[in-house]
């Protein structure tokens, strides 16, 4: 995979630009890597949006969105005010073809024919197709253009295949950077050092040593201000369909030829397929969905969900979800993989539980645990393995669980870049292989489609569950029917 080198110039175009997205996520990983010099003082960033605007007003709204989500000490006024100046904004409607594009185009009259040009679609995906047909009729689609399509794709399978169809029509598969901000974790793309870089674990890493698995994205945080977009998808859409399945093609694929971008998501996509499809009636045995009332994350008193959400609205959206899936593959047998994501959890945690089997058989009085090796995603980056051991003192050979623990942090004392600086710098590279590919994103929606379709015809009440718990409890049964408990509760 590539590294962080020098990038060549470019031309940066965010449809969203004064979104929530650009303004926390794009604008200051960009700036963080101009920082870093590895962007050229030659390059543009071009914010287009309904919304009109002078480029000096939208300046302004970048100059605070990066007082506000960059780290104090990486704060430059000569930096930031240079970085504004190669910022530019166009007031287009996208999504209509008669709407203002000369503000765009005319922003590339002189421009070379050659130049790498990025269109980065950070608005609702139903206007991606329409935007790129408008984009290519207008003429901006060149040689060196891409594009950039945010996450969800789509709603479910027929509207992403729509969406990939349309967009498809405009430019090549080799051409669509879909993104998932979970492969530009640092952590994440560990997943693949750690099991391809290490012989000790690759031979332990199948059904023989491995119990189960348990891949956990926990949020504190609520809906903050997205409650009529996440209202619409629900924690299924909003993370499993995408981060933590992404997540689990890692920890379960096979070992890839090369890390050439096909290589390693032809080897995911096998995973996605090998996937034990859900029927209908296995929905309430596999999946729980939850959500969450008033309650303490932290030392703060948080409302409910549907408080969240406004005055008198009613809702079934899960903002919680455990799932218990098999990969159907001689590799991993019988051992389930159990995926959870919620929001306003008790702790911001994303991690990778690896549960090995038992002992055999004990020589020892003491209850023997299992060896766990956890993957920590975020944060706290790092891994730990436990392990039995002799306690020491003079009372015999009495055992308890004790961890080899490597923090990244202080292992490699760098700062972890956000997974959209390294990502945002693939897409100016050309290189794919943190997106991810059609025939991916299409797999992962008809593996959760059964479940979509399970709620859609009986809606039911999600299991209720206090915010700052984790999670309802039917996700602890969920679990503990197949003899194995959430890793916090082994503590
Ligand atoms: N926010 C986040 O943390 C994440 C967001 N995403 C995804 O990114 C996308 C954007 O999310 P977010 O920034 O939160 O959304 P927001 O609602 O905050 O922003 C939407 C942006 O799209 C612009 N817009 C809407 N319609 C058009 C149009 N027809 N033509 C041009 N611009 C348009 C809006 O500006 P205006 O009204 O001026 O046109 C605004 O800038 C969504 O697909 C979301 O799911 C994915 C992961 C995380
Ligand atoms: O894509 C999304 O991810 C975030 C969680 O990302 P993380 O990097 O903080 O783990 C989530 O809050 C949001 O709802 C979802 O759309």
């Amino acid at each position: 995979m590539p590294s962080m080198s020098a990038i060549d110039t470019f031309d940066y175009v965010v449809f969203g630009a004064t979104g929530d997205l650009t303004m926390r996520k794009l604008l200051p990983a960009l700036y963080h890597r101009f920082r870093d010099k590895q962007i050229p003082e030659t390059a543009r960033v071009i914010g287009a949006a309904r919304s009109v605007l002078s480029d000096d007003e939208y300046r302004d709204r970048a100059d605070k969105a990066l007082r506000r989500f960059v780290k104090p000490d990486a704060l430059d006024e000569d930096l930031i005010h240079r970085f504004l100046g190669m910022i530019f904004y166009a007031s287009v409607n996208g999504a209509e073809a008669d709407s203002t594009w000369e503000n765009m185009t005319r922003l590339f009259d002189d421009s070379v024919a050659d130049k790498i040009r990025v269109f980065y679609l950070a608005t609702s995906p139903e206007l991606y197709g329409r935007i790129c047909g408008n984009l290519a009729a207008k003429g901006l689609v060149t040689e060196s253009a891409r594009v950039v399509l945010e996450k969800p794709i789509g709603h479910d399978l027929d509207s992403a295949r729509a969406i990939n169809d349309e967009v498809g029509q405009y430019f090549v598969e080799t051409k669509i950077f879909r993104i998932d901000h979970y492969l530009g974790k640092e952590t994440v793309q560990n997943l693949i050092a750690l099991r391809f870089a290490n012989p000790v674990f690759a031979r332990l890493w199948n059904a023989d040593a491995i119990d189960h698995v348990q891949i956990t994205a926990a949020e504190t945080v609520g809906v903050e201000g997205r409650g009529d977009y996440y209202d619409h998808s629900g924690a299924l859409r909003d993370m499993i369909q995408n981060h933590l399945l992404q997540v689990l093609c890692l920890v379960a694929m096979e070992p890839p030829g090369s890390l050439d971008a096909d290589n390693l998501r032809n080897e995911k996509l096998k995973v996605l397929r090998a996937l034990k499809p859900i029927n209908a009636a296995d929905v309430q045995h596999v999946a729980v969905r939850g959500q969450y009332g008033r309650g303490m994350v932290g030392k703060e008193i948080v409302p409910a969900y549907l408080e969240e959400l406004g005055e008198g609205r009613q809702s079934d959206t899960e903002t919680f979800i455990a799932i218990k899936a098999e990969v159907h593959s001689w590799r991993w047998g019988n051992v389930p993989f159990y995926l959870r994501s919620g929001k306003r959890l008790p702790n911001k945690v994303s991690e990778v539980v690896v549960q090995f089997r038992e002992t055999p058989w004990s020589i020892f009085n003491t209850k023997l645990e299992p060896n766990r090796l956890i993957i920590r995603l975020q944060p706290e980056e790092g891994i730990q393995l436990s392990i039995m051991s002799k306690d020491p003192g003079p009372d015999g050979m009495v055992l308890r669980p004790a961890n080899i623990d490597i923090s990244f942090e202080k292992a490699f004392a760098t700062r972890y870049p956000d997974a959209y600086e390294r990502l945002l710098m693939d897409t100016v590279r050309g290189d794919p292989v943190l997106f991810m590919r059609r025939d991916e994103v299409e797999a992962a929606w008809t593996w959760v489609e059964p479940i979509l379709k399970a709620w859609k015809e009986h809606p039911g009440t999600p299991h209720h569950y206090t915010a700052g718990s984790w999670g309802p409890d039917a996700a602890r049964t969920l679990i503990q029917e197949t003899g194995h408990v959430w890793h916090e509760d082994m503590k």
